[in-house]
Parts: C-alpha cells; sequence; structure tokens
C-alpha cells in the first residue's frame, strides 16, 4: 500500500485536482486516467467529448463539432484544360484562390508586399507588421523554372471550415512571370512534407501539418474530376466520391514528396508490362510524367502522334482517338480514360494536340500530376507512417 506521502506526491504530478489529505484519506480509490502512449489528446473539446462518453452521455452538437476538426472545399479548374486547380482559402480575412500542391511545402499568396502592377485582377494578402515573423524570409523555384520569394507572417487561415489560427503565411515580394501572367491563381498551398519549406532561418510547417492533430482523422482526400469542380476533403474519407477499395502503398517521403512505387502498367486493352515505377503524387503538376519506353509505348497507339521538339513533347491531331492508360498500384489497377490524356490544343484553335502523358527523363523522377489524379480519389494518410491510397472514381 504506497504512502500517503507518495500518493499525494502521485496526485499532484498527474495534475489531478489536490483533494484535502482528508478527502485524501477518505477516498479508498481514485481513477488516473491512462491514455496509450502517444496517443494523448490534444485538444479541450475532444478531451471533454471523451469524459461525456466515458460516462455513456451523448456529446452536444457544440462540443462533438470542435473535438475533432474536418471539412471539405472545392477544387475548381483554373480554365478550360485543368491546368491547375483553385480552391477558395480565408488568409488573414481574405478569400483568396489557391493552388493546392501535393509537391511542393510553402503555403504563399499574392500581397501587398508586390508593386501594384503585379497584383493588378488578383486577391491580395495585407501583409500587417503586427503580424510578422521578423527575419524570415522564403524563396521557391519550381521545376517549370517558375517561382517566388518574399517574407513571413502568422496570420488565421481557414480552409473548407478547417482553421490554423497561428499559420505560416508567406507574403510575395516577388514572383516569376509565369505567375504574374496567371491572373486566377492567388497563391499556392502546398501539401508536400514539411521537411521542404523554403522559410529560413527556421521552416515552417504546412496547413496541413499545422492542423493534423485537431483532425479527426490525420489525412486528406483528394477528388480531381475532370473538366469539373472537386475538392479536398480534410479529416475524413469521403465513401462517396469513389467506387470500390482503396489500394493502400507505402510512401517514401525522404525528399519531402508523397514518393510511391507503381509496379506496371498498361495501355489500353494491351498486355500488362512489369517495371518499377518511382513516383510522386503531384497535384500541382498538370500532365503526368512517365519513363521514355513507356511513353513510346502508348504514343505507338495513336495515330499521328509524334515528339514535337518545337513544342517540347508529344503532340497528335486532337480528332486522335486515345487509349486507356492504366497504372498497377498495390497489385491493383488505376484507370486513365483515353479522353483526359488530351490535355489541350498546342495553341489556341489548333487542331494538334499536346498529350497528358510526357517524358519524365529531364525531371529525374516520375510524377503522376492532375492528368492521373483526377482519376482517383486519393488519400493522403499523413499518420506518423504515411500511405497514399488509390481508389479507381
Ligand atoms: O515543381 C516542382 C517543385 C515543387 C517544389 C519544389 C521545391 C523546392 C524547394 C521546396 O520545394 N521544387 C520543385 O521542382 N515539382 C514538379 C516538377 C519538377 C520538375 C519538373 C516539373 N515539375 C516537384 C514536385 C517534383
Amino acid at each position: 500500500m504506497p504512502s500517503f506521502a507518495s500518493l499525494t506526491a502521485l496526485v499532484a504530478a498527474v495534475g489531478l485536482v489536490a483533494a484535502s489529505p482528508v478527502s485524501l484519506e477518505k477516498r479508498k480509490a481514485f481513477t488516473v486516467e491512462q491514455v496509450e502512449k502517444g496517443k494523448f489528446i490534444r485538444n479541450g473539446a475532444a478531451s471533454v467529448a471523451s469524459t461525456y462518453l466515458k460516462y455513456g452521455k451523448a456529446v452536444p452538437a457544440n462540443i462533438a463539432a470542435a473535438a475533432a476538426a474536418q471539412g471539405s472545399v472545392a477544387a475548381s479548374p483554373s480554365d478550360e484544360y485543368d491546368s491547375s486547380y483553385l480552391c477558395p482559402v480565408d488568409v488573414g480575412g481574405t478569400t483568396m484562390e489557391l493552388d493546392f500542391d501535393t509537391g511542393s511545402a510553402d503555403l504563399w499568396v499574392f500581397s501587398s508586399l508586390q508593386p501594384s502592377s503585379q497584383t493588378a485582377g488578383h486577391a491580395v494578402y495585407q501583409a500587417s507588421s503586427s503580424k510578422v515573423k521578423s527575419g524570415y524570409t522564403w524563396k521557391i523555384s519550381y521545376g517549370d523554372g517558375s517561382g517566388a520569394a518574399g517574407k513571413v507572417y502568422a496570420d488565421k487561415v481557414v480552409v473548407g471550415g478547417v482553421t490554423a489560427t497561428s499559420q505560416a503565411v508567406e507574403a510575395a515580394t516577388s514572383i516569376s512571370t509565369q505567375f504574374q501572367q496567371d491572373t486566377n491563381n492567388d497563391g499556392l498551398l502546398g501539401l508536400s512534407f514539411s521537411s521542404i519549406n523554403t522559410v529560413k532561418p527556421k521552416a515552417q510547417t504546412t496547413f496541413f501539418d499545422t492542423v493534423k492533430s485537431t483532425l479527426a482523422k490525420p489525412l486528406f482526400g483528394v477528388d480531381l474530376k475532370y473538366h469539373a469542380a472537386g475538392t479536398y476533403d480534410f479529416g475524413f474519407i469521403d465513401t462517396s466520391k469513389f467506387s470500390g477499395a482503396v489500394t493502400y502503398v507505402d510512401v517514401d517521403s525522404s525528399q519531402g514528396f508523397w514518393g510511391f512505387t507503381a509496379s506496371g502498367y498498361i495501355v489500353g486493352n494491351g498486355t500488362q508490362s512489369s517495371t518499377s515505377i518511382d513516383a510522386i503524387a503531384d497535384t500541382g503538376t498538370t500532365l503526368l510524367y512517365i519513363p521514355l519506353a513507356a511513353v513510346k509505348a502508348y504514343y505507338k497507339e495513336v495515330s499521328g502522334a509524334k515528339l514535337d521538339s518545337t513544342q517540347g513533347g508529344y503532340t497528335f491531331p486532337c480528332s486522335a482517338t486515345l487509349p486507356d492508360w492504366t497504372a498497377i498500384i498495390g497489385g491493383t489497377k488505376h484507370t486513365i480514360p483515353g479522353k483526359y490524356i488530351n490535355y489541350a490544343p498546342i495553341s489556341d484553335g489548333s487542331s494538334t494536340c499536346f498529350g497528358g502523358i510526357q517524358d519524365d527523363s529531364d525531371i529525374g523522377q516520375s510524377i503522376f500530376g492532375d492528368i492521373f489524379l483526377k482519376s482517383q480519389y486519393v488519400v493522403f494518410n499523413g499518420a506518423s507512417t504515411p500511405k497514399l491510397g488509390f481508389a479507381q472514381q
């Protein structure tokens, strides 16, 4: 039987309300609620909700709502070709249309720090000195040669009702011409791993990593669509958005990306090619970039297709019939309908179209961008061992 002193110390140690010694003496036993290591409750509402449940009581709606956050936001094509998808985000009280990018880790926005010539037609984040993270800067360059740089603020960011009360908001002071010309896009919201966030002197967390612990489940579901608005679901999987099972595969996050391996592919109704394709799932990349051998095998089945160095990739007559393309992931088939692989005319009004499947040789890795992702419901599971899940839409 522990001594009175040790019991008192134990009570103090676990932070229970210290009963007066007499009452402690009277209480023959008391409960110290234990939670599994690493599963401690991270928010008050969740704690209160668990107590209601513990005593078999219904959890009031307001408490349940606050306990485990979840929410959805629309992802709308930026143009008629699905070049990118934009989502409305409340950044410090201003609604901004952001490109959610699982291939990068910075949340950066057009801002009042830029010359007004660069921000015409855009929503602009009002950078206020009271919110600045003094001495912090950021600078990012993307694979297509675009880039941006600026200063860092801490502000409230709300996505589909899920709130990050103090999110690193990277306000642009300068942006590349590609971003200046894209008048639909007010910035990027990175959803890769925070390890590649570019803020100095101290890397910041992505929106997802900032809110993860408050979410019902540490994941987000991505439902991009062909020539239509889809959604990003935070904290839950919306099973109404896909048919069949979700196939999960391991993630290699060593480069900061959602890396995975496909074990092969099928062109149309042909035979399966069993070859490992190391790729990343990147919502911020428009096209599907795969090894040259697989690209050649695909366009061999498309009449009039050719590698056009002037255009920088494979093109074909816009009237061509395109075969489906199937990736084997986790032993199951995940198919892009052929029509999704016609990206866009090479120029407005042209009858020559640019292929949605292109060569990854200059990139150094395969990239499963929107051309593939829009055929699936994709689960980005950020648990301690991350996973990627794919389900045919
Ligand atoms: O655009 C990027 C990209 C994204 C983030 C970063 C970065 C640097 C530092 C932190 O993040 N660097 C990139 O380059 N792609 C797609 C890509 C790469 C090359 C050619 C075409 N597309 C990254 C996901 C692979």
